[in-house]
């Protein structure tokens, strides 16, 4: 591609990729999370018409769980999604961390911005979606939306017997902490060099970023981009889904 025919960095197309291929152990026995459904619909098609809805985003790769991936074919062409977006779905691994690289491999070459986004985040909103995208394409090697966070947080220490209290160790200030969210935004670059730097287990990807020493930038999350991961935040889940009927009619 000579230099006047590539993508400025507002038209530099963005991909997603979408981590979907937990069992949802938290959330207790049945169907491996992502297929669970939220008002009749499953958390992983809520989850990817969350991401196609921005217009930035042209291709969404699913991360099926290993053995699940003619189903979430199927359920990807059962259901409507944007035409002007691309879907692929590609077999997980046996973490988090291992599905995102998977989702990463399957990236064709010209895709120089990532997302990386929860299926087991199924309600992210469309803004927040588009202010990661915004700052990466301003130049943040990696973007993270965060909220702040409403309990104290205490460290402790692990309980001298199994069982027991655990000590306190220390109250770090909370007005320097964030709850963070997906999708998470990156130069693809970047990501992919920390997917093969890192090697411990790690529970975001942007934390792979912090380890090479690059800046992560944190842009306001949104309450609505909360993760499903117990029963309860199945309810919540229901219940945003039946005000934004009321509100939005859809
Ligand atoms: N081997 C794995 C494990 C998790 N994920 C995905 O990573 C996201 C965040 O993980 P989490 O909420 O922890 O999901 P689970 O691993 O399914 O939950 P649990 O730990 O309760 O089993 C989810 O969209 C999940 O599907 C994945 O793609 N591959
Ligand atoms: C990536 C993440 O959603 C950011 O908060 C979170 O770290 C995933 O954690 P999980 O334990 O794998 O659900």
């Amino acid at each position: 591609m000579s230099d006047e025919s590539r993508p400025t960095p507002a038209q530099t197309p963005v991909a997603a990729v979408i981590p979907a291929a937990g069992r949802g152990v938290r959330l207790g026995p049945g169907a491996p999370k992502a297929l669970r459904a939220l008002n009749g619909t499953p958390m992983l098609i809520h989850a990817v018409r969350a991401l196609a809805a921005s217009r930035h985003v042209s291709l969404v790769i699913v991360v099926a769980p290993p053995d699940g991936a003619a189903e979430v074919k199927s359920l990807l062409d059962a259901h409507a999604l944007p035409e002007r977006t691309d879907f692929q779905v590609v077999p997980g691994g046996s973490s988090r961390q291992e599905s995102v690289r998977i989702g990463l491999d399957a990236l064709p070459p010209h895709y120089r911005i990532v997302l990386v986004h929860d299926a087991a985040r199924p309600l992210v909103p469309v803004d927040t979606v588009d202010a990661v995208i915004e700052a990466v394409r301003d130049g943040a090697p990696a973007v993270v939306p965060a909220l702040p966070l409403a309990d104290t947080v205490k460290e402790v220490a692990p309980a001298a017997v199994a069982g027991d209290p655990e000590p306190v160790v220390a109250t770090p200030e909370r007005a320097r902490l964030r709850a963070v969210q997906t999708p998470q935004g990156f130069d693809r670059a970047t990501l992919v060099r920390a997917h093969e730097s890192v090697t411990e287990n790690v529970t975001d990807d942007a934390s792979m970023v912090e380890q090479l020493g690059l800046p992560v930038v944190a842009v306001p999350g949104h309450e609505e981009a909360f993760k499903v991961t117990r029963p309860l935040d199945l309810i919540l889940a229901e219940a945003v889904l039946a005000r934004r009927r009321l509100t939005d009619g859809f």
